[in-house]
């Protein structure tokens, strides 16, 4: 007879059943485990949410009972929590447990001699200054000590009264950093409140709200919708604003009922609060329109402040040709005269008309002029920063490490700090979004001479902003490189690629080997033909990192997910001597080629870098100390970086990436499906992206008809941005001679 009373038993896991190594996470967090009670009435199985759950740690869990056809009666874990130890004996084995930093045996009997048994309700409520004063504790130690305790009894207690609205531990984990204690208070008053730290979304924060009771109609709630929305349609399509019906209507249509004078007077108040920006009927998050702003005034700033033309400078360039044995274009001349005269300087080209060749030109005569000069080089992402301190022979960073990003802080260099250059180089320049741009021109000196370097025919930003196309459209000065090389000419991949940007059908030369396209309309065989190109590839000697699968989606039979999982059973299949980690869903192997999708500041790694798992090993805290849990080690660029289960949510495996993310890098072969069944991403920017990462070869696998679809597809996502208004507004009102003529306002 089953009995589904709620019961409670006080014991501790003797070891897991599954899985069998207890490492439970939050997305995988089910378990079941052998469980010893205290009051000896024999062992039993418990199963349920199990994650937390230490073993010989002593808990009480509540549950029921029910029974298993095959393996009998078993304790259903609803929810369980740490007693708090009651004996003496109790608290001196917990303080000395590995649950209780920096406080072995003899510490915690000196406590509990000086504290009784009131010990842990006393460092709870007193914190550390009940424990100054005891033998072999300093300050430190003590924190340490009592911020442990706190963190083990006051998070449960939080659970335990969050996770039956839905919240999950980790979310609440997060909370509890946030706002310690109060986050009970603050979810039952406002749960749209967690929106705003990102901890979970709206939809997610109404479903709690429904379930505590909050009103449909009511001012948090219609706030929280209005910054979802907003968010959501900037972030998802690019846009620095959004016209205001546009969002009424998309905020309408989520609040489903609300009227709409309601939601019109919310978003009043948060303009009228400064939560959001309304401009005539445009509506930015405020952020976002604070950049725009502020970026605008600098670049103009900069525009206006070019020094004179440097006399010499033709018989410089003539020198450096005869000494390297070029003629430079006459574009290419025109854009090193450019960054003598002006601060802020944009050269854009396809690929091989010169770019690189150009700023190595730059250099080498900026360097003679003046030899003392600081330069510095940097690009949006690791592999583009690498690519242009090999082909320059400089240092090169990311911009990110450049301003020296720092985890929940402003960079270290801005408008205070700048950088300490005289020359900064900047390359792929159309992927950088607004962000990143203001971020960048922040940290320009008045001193500091500017070069942007991109092809303005590549895929935009991910992030908000059209920055590249606005700065050249406001009369940023700009220098478009159009002569094709004759080296470059001989290359099929680059001369396909101008045939693309051009909008004319791609031509072959079978006598050469560096341009394939294989026939094939069915995308189950695309897919497999994907994976019979790399295994082929790496019989001819490529390595994997020389290849880069890329696929317009993520999504579907011949999408990134779904090829990485092919592939990785093809190239790295499992092994004995192999280390394995099943985590988030995804099965990660020793020799897995994997990629960052997301900034690590702390970890130094950031989105879009590339690496592979070496094995697994032990997580460190934040204190830099080995944990027991096990996690996966990767090497990026010779650096070995640990991740926890949680944090493997970052890190995807990189077989087959889309071609949005492979932006800024390159790779010696590419393999491309391209496909109908890609249709409604099939444009002539993205193909022409995906082409140009191939440096020696590119097969693409698919339809002639899919690639016609996508080549005579060139219509431009439009983005609404206020860029280049905004510079043109502040090339107006500023004067270079007289600093700020009128009065601009950039708060
Ligand atoms: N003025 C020139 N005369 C002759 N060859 C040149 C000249 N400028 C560049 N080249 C050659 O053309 C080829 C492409 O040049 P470069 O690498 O500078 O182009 P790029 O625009 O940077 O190309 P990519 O965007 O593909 O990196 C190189 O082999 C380079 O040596």
């Amino acid at each position: 007879m089953e009995n589904h009373a709620l019961e409670s038993s006080t014991g501790h896991i003797v070891y897991y059943r599954y899985p069998r190594d207890g490492n439970l996470t939050e997305e995988n967090d089910f378990g079941i485990a052998q469980w010893l009670p205290e009051d000896s009435n024999g062992a039993f199985t418990i199963k349920g949410s199990l994650f937390g759950m230490h073993k010989n740690e002593r808990i009480r869990v509540h549950g029921t009972w029910e029974t298993h056809s095959k393996h009998g009666k078993q304790f259903l874990v609803s929810h369980w929590e740490r007693p708090l130890p009651e004996t003496k004996d109790q608290i001196v084995s917990f303080l000395s447990s590995k649950f209780v930093k920096g406080c072995g045996k003899k510490k915690a009997e000196l406590i509990v001699q000086k504290l009784g048994e009131q010990t842990l309700e006393r460092i709870m409520n007193e914190g550390v200054t009940c424990l100054t004063g005891i033998k072999g504790i300093g300050p430190k130690n003590a924190v340490k000590i009592a911020d442990s305790i706190k963190g083990n009894f006051e998070i449960q207690q939080i659970m335990m009264a969050l996770l039956p609205y839905g919240i999950s531990a980790d979310t609440v984990t997060k909370m509890y950093k946030q706002w310690g204690a109060e986050c009970v208070d603050i979810v039952r008053r406002n749960p749209y409140k967690l929106t705003e730290f990102r901890l979970i979304g709206f939809l997610k924060a109404d479903e709690i709200a429904m379930a505590i009771g909050v009103s449909a109609d009511s001012p948090y709630r219609l706030n929280a919708a209005l910054q979802y929305v907003l968010n959501d349609m900037c972030y998802g399509g690019g846009h620095c604003f959004v016209r205001k019906d546009e969002l009424m209507n998309r905020t309408r249509e989520l609040l489903n009922g609300v009227p709409e004078q309601d939601i019109l007077t919310e978003l009043q108040l948060m303009s009228a609060h400064e939560q959001i920006i309304w401009e005539e009927d445009k509506v930015y998050p405020k952020h976002l329109f604070v950049y725009e702003k502020k970026l605008a005034y600098k670049l103009a700033c900069m525009a206006n402040r070019g020094g004179g033309a440097m006399p010499f400078l033709d018989q410089m360039i003539r020198e450096y040709q005869l000494q390297h044995g070029i003629v430079l274009a006459e574009k290419q001349r025109e854009a090193i005269r450019e960054l003598f005269k002006q601060q802020l300087v944009i050269i854009t080209g396809n690929p091989g008309t010169g770019k690189t060749t150009v700023v190595k030109a730059m250099i080498d005569i900026y360097r003679r002029h003046y030899p003392d000069s600081a330069i510095g080089l940097c690009a949006p992402t690791g592999r583009a920063a690498r690519k242009l301190g090999e082909l320059t022979g400089m240092d090169s960073s990311t911009i990110h490490m450049m301003l020296g990003f720092r985890p929940g802080a402003e960079p270290e260099y801005g408008d205070e700090m700048p950088l300490p250059f005289d020359l900064i180089f900047t390359d792929e320049v159309s992927m950088k979004d607004l962000q990143l741009a203001y971020h960048l021109f922040q940290a320009i000196g008045p001193n500091t001479k500017v070069v942007l370097i991109g092809d303005s025919d590549q895929l935009p930003s991910v992030g908000p902003g059209n920055v590249l196309h606005d700065l050249i459209s406001a009369g940023i000065p700009h220098v478009r490189l159009t002569e094709i090389f004759r080296q470059a000419r001989e290359s099929q991949i680059i001369m396909n690629a101008h045939r693309i940007n051009r909008g004319e059908q791609i031509v072959m030369d079978r006598s050469k080997d560096d341009f394939f396209f294989i026939e094939q309309s069915d995308p189950k065989r695309i897919a497999h033909l994907v994976v019979l190109s790399v295994l082929r590839f790496v019989d001819k000697g490529y390595k994997l990192e020389d290849i880069l699968v890329l696929s317009p989606m993520k999504k579907g039979i011949i999408g990134t997910e779904e090829l990485n999982n092919a592939l990785q059973a093809a190239v790295n299949p499992p092994a004995e001597d192999k280390a394995e980690l099943t985590a988030v869903g995804r099965v990660y192997r020793q020799g897995d080629k994997v990629i960052q999708i997301r900034n690590d500041y702390k970890k130094k790694v950031l989105n879009g870098d590339i690496g592979v798992v070496v094995g697994t090993a032990f997580v460190e805290d934040e204190e830099g100390e080995e944990t027991d849990e096990i996690g996966l080690a990767c090497q990026f660029q010779g650096k070995t970086i640990v991740y926890s289960r949680l944090e493997l949510k970052d890190l995807l495996l990189a077989y087959a990436i889309t071609i949005h993310k492979a932006q800024g890098g390159q790779a010696p072969v590419v393999i491309m499906p391209v496909s109908s069944s890609h249709y409604v991403m099939l444009a002539r920017n993205l193909i022409y992206t995906g082409l140009t990462r191939a440096e020696r070869v590119c097969a693409m696998i698919g339809t002639r008809k899919a690639l016609h679809m996508a080549i005579n597809n060139n219509k431009l996502v439009q983005r609404n941005t206020g860029l280049k208004e905004r510079i043109e507004h502040s090339l107006r009102i500023y004067q270079p001679d007289q600093g700020v003529k009128k009065h601009v306002n950039l708060s």
